[in-house]
């Protein structure tokens, strides 16, 4: 089974999903009487102006609870908020309503029923989107709203947990708008030191701070007549999401240490794991720039919640690392299928990607040998160290990073079968300073390195072993 056509539909026609209104009655609190018939997939509950059911009880959080319809009526979530959410006198995080229930947030109760009305879920009939695959219920509802979202100019916020392919959603929109020609620039916010965030994003000139030796483009800029796509606008520091809604605004840069604006047309698609509401409810993240960035939003679900699409992904990944398209044998799929994947998307592929690696063919089952271990090593129980409070901040943090060290280059070295010139690339550092590091360790790597120039000290094996737990296959 290939998957290259993007109409291809090896599930059939998408059915489409009708789904009940549901009928909302403020029964006490400050907007008691006032009814809400939702016919929203999903409608946000607070105080914020932005909120589709939108309170005045004070004792309510700005974005606090969400209401899903599904085919069972509505399912309810509590996005971080500070009174909490309870159904029939329990407080939920996550949980199923029933008709005739009762919500209450702050000081407020509200009563569901079911409506009259009916709500039309568009699904789509693709089981791709771009180079995003999945043919499940969940993701075709995705793809229908993309599919309408892509061509416009509109600011799309993706949600979901890691390697549920965010990014790939995002390069996938560019893709299919008419900035298609234009440059993707993507940039993790949590990866950029606040210090220097500002410049990265706007630019700066020469002489703006010590270091600034010459004028730079910020990302903005570089992102002109494109697209540029801010992973995790969570992590943004407050000041600069002050000037990101400016930019916002205006469509307008101003480069640190300058005095003038510059236009661009750049069209912002931003990610964030699940906190972003509750981070507007603490006062962490500015409830105008939320809003301003969710203008549409799409919540890509995680691997264990749309577990139909783990043998599609696997033949998908396998077709690509291995470049061949035989069928994966179905003995495999049941043991991809019974696995957790707390790393979602990204740790399937990195597995499959291992098995092609370590030259499974795809023509028979993969031997027992031949799997490898999705897991990667965690600390050892030893690393749960006393804290040295008999020693000075300095020495105690020497210490404690010193230990950390050892793990890592353990486990590192024992990735890449003691090859140094490996381990640095994995590392992002230098040979020669993983070398040095190595001996002030004083240990040695079992190098198949042919290069190493340096004599390194030490004892001639590492001693400690790295937690390699055996496969769960
Ligand atoms: N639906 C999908 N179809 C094909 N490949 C996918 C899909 N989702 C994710 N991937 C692959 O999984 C890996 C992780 O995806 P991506 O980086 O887009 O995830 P993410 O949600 O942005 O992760 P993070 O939050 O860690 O940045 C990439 O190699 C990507 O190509």
């Amino acid at each position: 089974m290939s998957f290259k056509d993007e109409s291809t539909n090896a599930y059939g026609a998408a059915p489409p999903l009708d789904l009940r209104s549901v009928d909302i009655v403020v029964v006490e609190g400050p907007d008691r009487g006032r009814r809400f018939v939702i016919e929203e997939r999903i409608v946000r509950v607070g105080t914020a102006p932005g909120s589709h059911l939108r309170l005045a009880d004070p004792t309510v959080s700005r974005v606090h609870c969400e209401l899903r319809l599904n085919k069972g009526g509505v399912r309810i979530l509590d996005t971080g908020s500070t009174n909490g959410t309870f159904v029939d006198g329990t407080r939920v995080r996550d949980a199923e309503l029933v008709a005739g229930g009762t919500i209450r947030v702050g000081a407020t109760v509200l009563l569901v029923e079911l409506g009259e009305e009916s709500v039309h879920i568009p699904i789509s009939d693709s089981c791709r989107f771009g180079a995003v695959i999945g043919a499940g219920v969940e993701m075709r509802r995705v793809y229908a709203v993309l599919e309408r979202a892509a061509p416009t100019e509109a600011t799309v916020l993706i949600r979901g947990e890691t390697g549920t392919g965010k990014e790939l959603v995002a390069k996938a929109i560019h893709d299919k708008s008419s900035r298609a020609n234009g440059p993707f620039v993507a940039v993790d916010c949590g990866a950029i030191a606040p210090t220097v965030i500002e410049s990265e994003l706007f630019g700066h000139v020469r002489g703006a701070f010590s270091g600034a030796v010459s004028d730079r483009k910020g990302l903005f800029e570089e992102s002109d007549q494109g697209t540029l796509f801010l992973d995790e606008v969570g992590e943004l520091p407050l000041s600069l999401q002050a000037k990101l809604l400016r930019v916002l605004e205006t469509r307008e840069v101003r480069r640190v240490g300058s005095n003038v604006n510059k236009r661009v047309d750049v069209r912002l698609l931003a990610a964030t794991n699940r906190h972003l509401a509750q981070q507007v409810n603490e006062g962490a993240f500015r409830q105008d720039l939320y809003y301003r960035l969710a203008v549409i939003e799409v919540e890509l679900p995680p691997l264990r919640a749309r577990r139909e699409d783990i043998p599609i992904l696997a033949q998908h990944f396998y077709e690509r690392f291995s470049g061949n398209t035989n069928p994966l044998s179905s003995e495999l799929l049941g043991s991809l299928l019974a696995r957790s994947w707390p790393g979602n998307i990204r740790e399937l592929r990195n597995f499959v990607e291992r098995l092609v690696s370590l030259g499974w063919s795809g023509a028979a089952p993969p031997k027992r040998e031949e799997i490898p271990s999705s897991r990667v090593p965690h600390m050892p129980e030893s690393m749960l160290m006393p804290i040295p409070v008999h020693l000075s901040l300095k020495d105690a943090r020497g210490a404690v990073v010193e230990q950390f060290e050892r793990f890592y280059l353990n486990a590192l070295l024992a990735k890449t079968n003691g090859n140094v010139t490996r381990a640095a690339e994995l590392a992002g550092v230098n040979r020669r300073f993983l070398q040095r590091m190595t001996a002030r360790l004083g240990m040695r790597p079992t190098s198949d390195d042919q290069g190493d120039e340096e004599a390194l000290d030490g004892p001639d094996e590492l001693t400690e072993e790295p937690d390699s737990p055996p496969s769960s296959l």
